[in-house]
């Protein structure tokens, strides 16, 4: 049997924008109000779903969600005809309506968790979309994520779809971006670790002081419970509260692994030796790297600025590992020489590729931010809808859907704009064409 690897990347929304939405988000705080450029922002992710299916790997396409999300601002009182929903919401909730115009779905690091079905008790390959209850504009997006992500994995001869977790903060969940997994080979079982913020239930256990930690135990628990792991195979590991207070609000900010390597630095979780012992003896026999990076090489500081562990580790075909960052890293003298050293040094991890993401930085979202794992065996990739698979035709329709539809420069004022509205339904009702996905938006299903 074959199996891989494969990264679904979020294509960034037509209302792709700055509002400083993430409080603990240092990007997204400092770039408040700047004006954004959606097309750039869309054309840059194509690219780099491109440029890893042809590395070899499988790149598959996960469809933005519906904004300014009007369902919700009806929800929330507002009324009459669609434009007046947006202009009563501009103008008297500004916040709420910000909040219901991001284009946050573009991160699938957070769009779920996925346990590759070598893990599962059932065989199958188990999704949960992530609740994001710790922000509000993050918070709308889990019933249409599991839209697309059944219309992505539609067949229930291989996929198992879960419903979020109850939308509480007590079981806050980020997805993707605080689990990773480690095993000898894709297809065999292996080991998923889950990082925590916080104890829900619990007050004596160690708790950022500043910034929120989004992330609870017990919905760590309760995604590995519903999807059936075994508890020889799951690590629990709660992440430092002093670098969740320094800007680290998820963990792959810090940490990133795939197959036997383990990049993470030095500061990233509470209990460090703990934890590492904890993987190593769950792991079992196998060689594994912990390639940990201390203060003195790099300071989180840094990381954060550049998102050094925000990068994709991936496995190309030859078996070597290359590490897919953000150009932000090579232009920090320190980051860049420490990957030039790393790759010259006895691990899998041989090269790094450099991508200009620049316009999903700019609200901390890196490389890692704007892709979702999916380990398949041959029969489930088979079973994967097609058309959202990248190849140079899907390549070419993107692109070209991009240009006809996506605006160059967009502000707060252009939110308001009933105009930029119907833009988006126009297009993303020709998305859904393009990657077969049915009818997944609210506005097609009125
Ligand atoms: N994994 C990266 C997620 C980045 C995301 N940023 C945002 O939502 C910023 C949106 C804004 O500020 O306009 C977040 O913090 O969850």
């Amino acid at each position: 049997m074959q199996y891989c690897e494969a990264n679904f990347d979020g294509l960034v929304g037509p209302t792709h924008n700055y509002a400083g939405l993430s409080f603990g988000n240092v990007a997204s705080y400092s770039n408040a109000n700047a004006a954004s450029n959606p097309k750039e922002a869309a054309l840059q992710g194509l690219k780099k779903m491109k440029a890893l299916s042809e590395m070899g790997l499988v790149q598959g396409v996960l469809a933005p969600q519906e904004r300014p999300d009007i369902a919700t601002l009806r929800r929330l009182g507002f009324s009459g005809s669609d434009a007046s929903v947006l202009e009563q919401a501009g103008k008297q909730a500004r916040e709420i309506f910000l909040a219901c115009c991001s284009a946050s779905s573009m991160w699938t690091a957070n769009a779920a968790t996925v346990s590759p079905s070598a893990d599962t008790a059932n065989g199958k390959v188990h999704f949960t979309p992530a609740n994001l209850t710790n922000k509000f504009h993050r918070s709308l997006e889990p019933q249409v994520t599991g839209n697309i992500l059944k219309a992505t994995f539609a067949n229930s001869k291989y996929f198992a779809h879960h419903t979020h977790l109850p939308d509480n903060e007590h079981f806050g969940d980020e997805g993707a971006a605080n689990h990773t997994r480690l095993c000898s080979e894709y297809g065999h079982a292996g080991v998923e670790i889950f990082v925590y913020g916080r104890h829900a239930f619990r007050n004596d256990r160690p708790q950022p002081k500043k910034f929120p930690a989004r992330q609870t135990f017990e919905a760590s628990q309760a995604v590995a419970r519903l999807h059936g792991l075994s508890d020889e195979n799951v690590v629990y590991i709660l992440q430092n509260p002093d670098v969740i207070d320094q800007g680290v609000f998820h963990n792959d900010v810090i940490a990133v692994g795939n197959q036997n390597v383990l990049f993470y630095h030095q500061q990233a979780f509470h209990n460090s030796a703990g934890a590492i012992a904890e993987i190593q003896q769950k792991f079992g026999e196998q060689p594994l790297h912990f390639i940990e990076v201390k203060d003195s090489e790099v300071s989180v500081q840094d990381a954060i600025k550049t998102y050094l562990f925000n990068t994709q580790l991936v496995t190309l075909p030859d078996g070597n590992m290359t590490i897919i960052a953000p150009s932000e890293c090579q232009e920090n003298p320190v980051v860049e020489q420490y990957l030039a050293e790393l790759v010259t040094r006895n691990t899998p991890v041989k090269s790094v590729n450099y991508f200009d993401v620049k316009q999903s930085m700019r609200n901390g979202g890196g490389p890692a931010c704007l892709r979702l794992r999916v380990a398949l065996t041959d029969a489930e990739l088979a079973a994967v809808n097609p058309n959202t698979l990248m190849n140079d035709e899907l390549f070419g329709k993107l692109n070209y859907w991009v240009e006809k539809h996506y605006r160059d420069v967009l502000t707060e004022d252009d939110l308001r704009d009933p105009q930029l509205l119907t833009e988006s339904r126009t297009a993303l009702d020709q998305l859904t064409q393009i990657l077969k996905l049915g009818s997944v938006y609210p506005f097609q299903q009125a």
